[in-house]
């Protein structure tokens, strides 16, 4: 077995006296995708958030390796380290757009500003792989130079996806990418999403609510209820043969909508 790209253990979070989520514990390989589901208040978003340190637990460890082969404790990096590790190695693609982009800025620039984190300098360079990657993504190159306010929901999704993408990274944290866009958009998102995931040999964790995205995204799933993991394991056995009576119901209730 080669050693976990990333690996949680005893994650707690609470928020006062609430409870965020309770003693999570996950390990998660190179190129593989990893979906949390379950329904609102569940504590998904909180576990996203401690996965990308961008928040520190109460109790428990985050242990990342590194390009060169070391195992870093997430939450021992300094300030720096990890802002290097946000815009290098890591993506997050986030349900918010306007959270995601800098909504200021180009479409062009939204890439380019990637690529100069991980040292791109040539200016014609930086353009061209920019406008491939709008290409990647299905946004004509004529709209390079319009700001994401300009765009529609859909393709300031697409605009993330390639600012995330652009600089290679290993491991993408998506947070309900696709939830709050038009049916027929989201079916064409998440093939791109798709295709890029396998073609990049991303390690992915993604949060959502939608059945129908673990099902279509992933290889292995986690259901939280109440802030605790109740059950986890390879997507279509989670999804066809669920073990938890309340897994059945989530899945159950899907079937029935
Ligand atoms: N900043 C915060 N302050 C106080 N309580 C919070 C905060 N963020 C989350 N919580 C609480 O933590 C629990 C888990 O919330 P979380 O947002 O992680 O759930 P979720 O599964 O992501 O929900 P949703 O699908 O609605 O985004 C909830 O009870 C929520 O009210």
């Amino acid at each position: 077995m080669t050693t976990p790209l990333l690996s949680a253990r005893g994650l707690t979070k609470f928020y006062g006296a609430r409870l965020g989520c309770a003693d999570v514990s996950l390990d998660l390989h190179e190129g593989e995708v990893l979906a949390v589901v379950g329904e609102s208040g569940s504590g998904k978003s909180t576990l996203l958030s401690l996965l990308a340190s961008e928040l520190e637990p109460d109790a428990g460890r985050v242990d990342y390796r590194m390009r060169d082969g070391t195992l870093r404790d997430l939450f021992a990096l300094g300030e720096a380290e990890r802002r290097l590790l946000l815009r290098t190695d890591w993506g997050f693609i986030r349900q918010d757009a306007t959270q995601g982009l800098r909504m200021g800025v180009s479409a062009g620039g939204n890439v380019g500003e990637r690529l100069m984190a991980v040292g791109a300098r040539h200016y014609g360079n930086i353009r061209r792989t920019s406008g491939d990657w709008l290409g990647r993504v299905e946004i004509e190159l004529d709209r390079i130079d319009d700001t994401p306010r300009q765009f529609s929901g859909g393709m300031r999704q697409r605009l993330q996806i390639a600012r995330n993408l652009v600089s290679r990274p290993r491991l993408v944290f998506m947070d309900e990418p696709t939830s709050g866009l038009d049916v027929s958009v989201q079916a064409r998102l998440l093939d791109l999403l798709r295709g890029l995931v396998s073609e990049l040999g991303l390690a992915v964790v993604i949060v959502t609510h939608d059945l129908a995205v673990a099902r279509l995204l992933s290889h292995r799933m986690m259901v939280m209820r109440q802030g605790r993991v109740i059950e986890s394991g390879l997507t279509d056995q989670v999804l066809d043969d669920p073990r938890e009576p309340y897994s059945q119901l989530l899945v159950s209730s899907v079937i029935a909508a």
